[in-house]
């Protein structure tokens, strides 16, 4: 079955607890919230430029890592799925 949303946030909740080695979330977590947010925003950019220019395989492909760079910030700031979605 594929992973849902909170499934991933349940995957980097742990690895940001148990910090296994060569873990690329250990890393993104420790250089912290500015390193991150560049992250985002490059991501960000990405699903712009796939939505315009690329196939649609290729953007959901962004719009996923756009997706774990944001999940990878409410991590780093302890923010949870449902803080998100009682503004949705
Ligand atoms: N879904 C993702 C995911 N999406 C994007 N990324 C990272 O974000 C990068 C974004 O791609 P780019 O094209 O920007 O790559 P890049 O230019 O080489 O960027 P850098 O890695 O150099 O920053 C990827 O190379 C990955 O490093 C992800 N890294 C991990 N996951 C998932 O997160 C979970 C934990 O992963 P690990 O921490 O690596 O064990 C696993 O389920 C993974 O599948």
């Amino acid at each position: 079955m594929s992973k849902t949303f909170e499934d991933l946030y349940a995957q980097l909740t742990e690895i940001a607890a148990t910090r296994p080695e060569g873990s690329g979330t250990v890393e993104r977590l420790d250089a912290g919230v500015h390193a991150i947010g560049k992250k985002i925003v490059e991501e960000a950019a990405e699903v712009w430029m796939a939505s315009e220019y690329q196939t649609l395989d290729e953007t959901a492909e962004e719009m996923s890592q756009l997706i774990y760079h944001v999940q990878t910030m409410m991590v780093k700031l302890g923010l949870t799925p449902d803080d998100i979605y009682r503004y949705l």
